[in-house]
């Protein structure tokens, strides 16, 4: 039935107050207005249509890109959106982009690694998209060893230039996406090469293509690498191939200024003010040739990478939460068995198998919201030292963002389809937005540092944590809590032994360090004043959920590590039981507060007013296979199988 809300139902049963939760996970009243009337206003423009995304071809679905990613900057233009709410836009427009990597990656590396002069220069340019940029660090061979780049830059100190060349096939840049077809502009990453000497990896802007043609320059060979996983989905993006042919670029195009060090400052009204403002010069190549290296950490060259997966943290619990509202409302819309005396059967989202797979879904979407925000306060946090010319807490700012950014990617995806897994049948259907949801998500536990390659890195600051422990360097903030745990103490001595052996279990120490890091973060949010009825206590129920699944999961540890008992084990388990039935009657209201438009959410499965089954029915017709009874081909290959004549066919 058109316009009846079948999830009313639901809807009446819950216990808080759905608006004000939606202002706790929009961040603040200003976020929840600025993204719900961004939201409204894509969903209602026929301009940003995304259900027929599945059916283009690649070249169709790439055009189509380019047509949306010009409507959006006309609407940006038009309606004089301020950056926040461009950001918006682009994020509920929702396809990958080009533009994704200007505004994402290209800006803020010019912002936050080139000279004042540089900054001049070039951000005025990339504001009004005059010029489009890309991100070009990884190689064919090289992704993960940034110091292993094979892509030189020499200094020609006769004409004051960088030449910027591939040496080997393995040397060409692979995957920077918006390369292949669209980008102008890349910072490109190389080994510095100053008088003969290595200078360690820099970032240089480098013109790709001619602003009047688009054709490549003089010595760049550049085109896209080819299809992706998945059939429309991240194929959107023309991640490409580039190769430098002894390209020369001045002198003043390598980024001298240090790295990405953005300040997010964060006034009462808890509006995002993204500014430049650290001015740390790491190293310099002068006229003369000469190589100036400060006495700053070299790891602020890595800026970059810190500040974009914070950024990540943040979009996972987007990505998960979008999975589960799909997954929680069709789950309360399906129904299977039980039926009584002839009455409805059995709504699947109260089996407690469902449950039991779903609800620490549901938990684990705000947990990640949370510990994102937290996330963004710490990156603040250092930029703020950073300026003062405090370097301690970097090593704890990237050990929090290399492993919340694997924690919680890892968790997304393998959500993401459990999800679909949770639909049943209809998941596998594209019009269930998850395959295309799973499809485009699932790379990103592999871009911005493979995920395993990151918990190689947590597992290695807290090797160093465990071996400084006794010493007078006592381990504060996320790792204070270390020096509580007795028998850390006494593997202390064995830790710089075997790292390389023993990364397997280390990669689990790094996990299990991050969860903590998610739990602990949840329950400070809980311990702030959190406004509207019955709000808190949802929350609260969702953090237990989460640590005690978490507990559940992994009780072989617990127990053979004797932080529990069998008792304990049991008895976690029947209170998570219990809170499961606590979040039942309010499972549609706590993905309501998601605010998610039915444009958005992308799903028949998951839209807001649960009249799935008509819509499914409707969408099926619609599918291009349906628009001729008999198909193309009968003729040829089923006419001739079916009246046995096909040893005569020409096939
Ligand atoms: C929309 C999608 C767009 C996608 C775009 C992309 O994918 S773009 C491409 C994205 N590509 C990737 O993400 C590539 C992933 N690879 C990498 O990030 C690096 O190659 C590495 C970290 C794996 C190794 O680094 P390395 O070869 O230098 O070796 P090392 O391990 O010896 O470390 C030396 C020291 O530096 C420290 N430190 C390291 N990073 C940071 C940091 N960010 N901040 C602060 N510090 C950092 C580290 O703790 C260590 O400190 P210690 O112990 O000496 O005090
Ligand atoms: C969709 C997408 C978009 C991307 N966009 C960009 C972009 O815009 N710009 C850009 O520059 N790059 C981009 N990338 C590249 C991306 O950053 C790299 O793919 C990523 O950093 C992983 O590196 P790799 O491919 O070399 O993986 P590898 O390092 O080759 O990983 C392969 C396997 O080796 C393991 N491994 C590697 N090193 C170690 C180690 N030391 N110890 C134990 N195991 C190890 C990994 O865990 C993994 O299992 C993109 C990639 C994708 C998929």
């Amino acid at each position: 039935m058109e316009g009846v809300d079948h999830l009313a139902h639901e809807r009446n049963k819950s216990e808080f107050d759905v608006d004000a939760m939606k202002i706790v996970w929009a961040g603040s009243p200003h976020a929840f207005v600025v993204s719900d009337r961004i939201s409204k206003l894509v969903a209602s423009d026929p301009g940003f249509r995304k259900d027929n995304r599945s059916t283009l071809s690649r070249k169709e679905l790439f055009k189509n890109t380019l047509r949306k990613a010009a409507y959006a900057w006309k609407t940006i233009i038009d309606l004089h959106l301020s950056e926040e709410e461009a950001a918006k836009l682009r994020f509920y427009v929702d396809e990958p982009a080009f533009t994704d990597v200007h505004w994402g990656m290209f800006i803020p590396a010019i912002k936050g690694q080139g000279t004042e002069e540089q900054q001049q220069k070039w951000l005025p340019l990339a504001y009004k998209m005059q010029i489009i940029g890309c991100y070009a660090q990884t190689e064919l061979g090289h992704g993960s060893n940034v110091q292993g780049l094979e892509t030189t830059a020499t200094f020609d100190p006769q004409t004051d230039e960088f030449i910027i060349h591939s040496p080997t096939l393995t040397s060409s840049k692979w995957w920077p996406g918006g390369l292949g077809k669209v980008a102008t502009h890349a910072i490109a990453y190389a080994l510095l090469i100053v008088g003969g000497r290595e200078q360690g990896v820099h970032g240089f802007i480098v013109q790709l293509r001619s602003l009047e043609d688009h054709s490549p320059l003089p010595g760049m060979t550049v085109g896209d690498i080819g299809m992706k996983f998945g059939n429309g989905a991240y194929n959107a993006m023309d991640n490409g191939v580039l190769r430098f042919d002894h390209v020369r670029i001045p002198r003043n195009q390598m980024l001298m200024r240090c790295a990405q060090y953005t300040c997010l400052c964060m006034p009462s009204d808890a509006k995002l003010i993204l500014e430049p403002c650290i001015l740390i010069r790491v190293s310099q190549v002068t006229c003369e040739g000469k190589y100036k290296q400060s006495d700053v950490p070299r790891q602020l060259v890595y800026g970059a990478m810190l500040y974009v997966r914070q950024t990540i943290v943040a979009d996972a619990s987007c990505a998960l939460s979008r999975a589960v509202c799909i997954a929680t409302r069709y789950s309360a819309v399906r129904r299977q068995f039980g039926s009584q005396n002839g009455g409805p059967e059995t709504q699947v989202i109260d089996y407690k198998t469902q449950q039991s797979r779903l609800f620490p879904l549901l938990a684990s979407a705000y947990a990640f919201r949370f510990v994102g925000e937290w996330l963004k306060w710490l990156y603040a946090d250092v930029t703020q030292r950073l300026q003062a010319n405090d370097f301690s807490t970097l090593p704890e700012a990237h050990a929090c963002t290399a492993g919340l950014k694997s924690l919680t990617t890892t968790a997304t995806a393998d959500g993401i389809e459990e999800c679909r897994k949770l639909c049943g049948g209809h998941g596998y259907l594209c019009s269930s937005g998850l395959p295309e949801l799973f499809a485009v998500y699932v790379p990103a536990c592999t871009y911005e540092g493979e995920n395993t390659v990151l918990l190689l890195q947590v597992a290695r600051f807290l090797m160093k944590t465990v071996s400084q422990l006794g010493s007078s360097k006592k381990p504060v903030g996320t790792i204070a809590y270390m020096t509580r745990v007795e028998h850390l103490m006494q593997c202390r001595c064995g830790v710089q032994r075997g790292f390389a052996e023993l990364s397997a279990d280390l990669v689990e120490a790094a996990v299990a360090h991050c969860q903590l890091l998610v739990v602990s973060k949840f329950i400070e949010k809980l311990q702030q004043e959190i406004p509207g009825k019955g709000v808190k206590q949802q929350l609260e129920v969702l953090c237990n959920i989460y640590a005690l699944f978490l507990l559940h999961k992994h009780q072989g540890d617990f127990l053979s590590t004797g932080c529990i008992t069998p008792k304990h084990a049991a008895l976690a388990n029947d209170e998570l039981r219990s809170l499961y039935s606590q979040v039942r009657p309010n499972a549609i209201a706590l993905v309501d507060a998601f605010n998610y438009t039915d444009h958005y959410l992308g799903s028949i499965l998951g839209c807001y007013d649960g009249n799935v089954y008509p819509k499914l029915y409707e969408a099926a017709w619609k599918d291009p296979l349906n628009e001729s009874v008999v198909p193309d081909g009968y003729h040829q290959y089923i006419r001739p199988l079916l009246k046995q004549e096909i040893r005569t066919a020409r096939l």
